[in-house]
């Protein structure tokens, strides 16, 4: 078994772990005692876990008993019936407060909701909370789905800035071909690399539930690593694979992050994205992001330039000099507009608040 170290994670639930009975029974808390268990007490150690799970369609099949092979309003319905049982079924095991975060391709896409989206996440941490995710299967229609957990995960890591996605399946990890199918198939316990060779291993669903297979792992995990984040597909079905996970060990496949990804984000940042704008920052201001590691907060800033939204790249200038570079939380007027004020007086001066910060942490570079 590889080791792993991490700090902030996204695990991923199957359908085939929250509906373990496939369309009759609808959900089950069969298989998420060893999981929240887990969670528990990685979140008493000060690590920081978003859950993505599965299930919706699921868990709300019994409820809608149809003989045919269900439209897409009738899996609508479904999932409308299913997201509530499932989130209940995930309450009932923590005294944290579960967060329900639905998510479209369309909010992922819209720079604007991509950092709402951080924001509440980073926010529902902080707090304590455990965000709970998964698709507005209600609401979207193909052209505007993710379609499928595993690289919704993929993106959750992304967005959440996580350092680890761990998928629970129903099988071990990635083999070399479908072990339902193929009795030589072996496990491989460690990928380094997405190649030909590891996409033409992956096949489809192992169970009527399930939704892509291996494909949409390995499409998550192409996603992961190229950004950073290291992806474990372990099975989710075995007590003994979170005691493993506990002890830092992978019990199924690691798929390690691409080397220099890491740099390569800050790269991107500092030299492919372009300014649209400047924040004019103060002394204090430049101490606290030079000497402390700081995020700006709006009383250091004291002037803003350009014409940006939300997310756009804006340059940190102090005393005419570039010294950052960052990802705004607000946009051009906004940030005009709370230049200089404590970040408890930001609703004051806009009638809301998206962020206490105008760049975290992060999303800021230092040139
Ligand atoms: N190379 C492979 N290695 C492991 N599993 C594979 C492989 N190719 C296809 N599969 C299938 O992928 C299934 C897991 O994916 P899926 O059915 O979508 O479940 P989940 O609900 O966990 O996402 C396994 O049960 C297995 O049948
Ligand atoms: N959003 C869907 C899950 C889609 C999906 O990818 O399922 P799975 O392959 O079991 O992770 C639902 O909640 O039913």
């Amino acid at each position: 078994m590889h080791d792993f170290s991490w700090q902030r994670a996204v695990i991923k639930v199957g359908s085939s772990l929250i509906a373990p009975g496939g369309s009759q029974q609808g959900c089950s808390a069969q298989y998420l005692l060893p999981i929240a268990k887990f969670i528990t007490t990685a979140l008493a150690q000060g690590k920081e876990i978003i859950l993505v799970s599965s299930g919706s369609v699921a868990a709300g099949r019994a409820s809608i008993p149809i003989k045919h092979a269900p439209s897409i309003a009738e899996k609508q319905a479904m999932a409308a019936i299913g997201q509530t049982q499932m989130m209940q079924n995930w309450a009932r095991f923590f005294d944290q407060p579960c967060a329900q975060v639905l998510l479209t391709m369309d909010d992922l896409h819209d720079r604007q909701r991509y950092v709402n989206i951080q924001n509440t996440l980073r926010e529902l941490l902080a707090h304590n909370a455990i965000p709970i995710v998964n698709e507005n299967d209600t609401v979207a229609i193909n052209e505007l789905k993710v379609g499928d957990n595993d690289n919704l995960a993929a993106y959750t890591a992304m967005v959440a800035q996580a350092d680890t996605c761990i998928i629970c399946s129903d099988i071990e990890g990635l083999f070399t071909a479908n072990p339902r199918t193929d009795k030589h198939a072996e496990l491989l316990t460690c990928v380094t690399a997405i190649t030909p060779e590891i996409k033409a291993m992956a096949g489809g669903a192992g169970s009527a539930v399930g939704t892509g297979g291996m494909l949409t792992k390995i499409e998550a995990a192409e996603k992961c690593t190229q950004t950073g984040i290291q992806m474990l597909v372990v099975n989710g079905q075995s007590a003994a694979t979170f005691d493993a996970l506990a002890e830092g060990k992978c019990p199924g496949t690691l798929f390690t992050p691409k080397s220099g990804s890491v740099k390569a984000r800050m790269e991107w940042l500092q030299y492919t994205l372009q300014s649209k704008g400047a924040l004019h920052i103060d002394t204090g201001a430049h101490a606290a992001l030079i000497h402390k590691g700081a995020s700006l907060l709006p009383i250091g800033v004291v002037s803003v330039s350009g014409e940006f939204k939300a997310g756009d790249a804006v340059n940190i200038v102090f005393n005419d000099n570039v010294v950052a570079k960052g990802l705004c939380q607000y946009d051009y007027n906004e940030a005009a507009t709370i230049a200089g004020c404590k970040s408890d007086a930001i609703s004051t001066r806009l009638g809301y608040t998206l962020s206490d910060v105008l760049v975290h942490r992060d999303n800021l570079v230092i040139l």
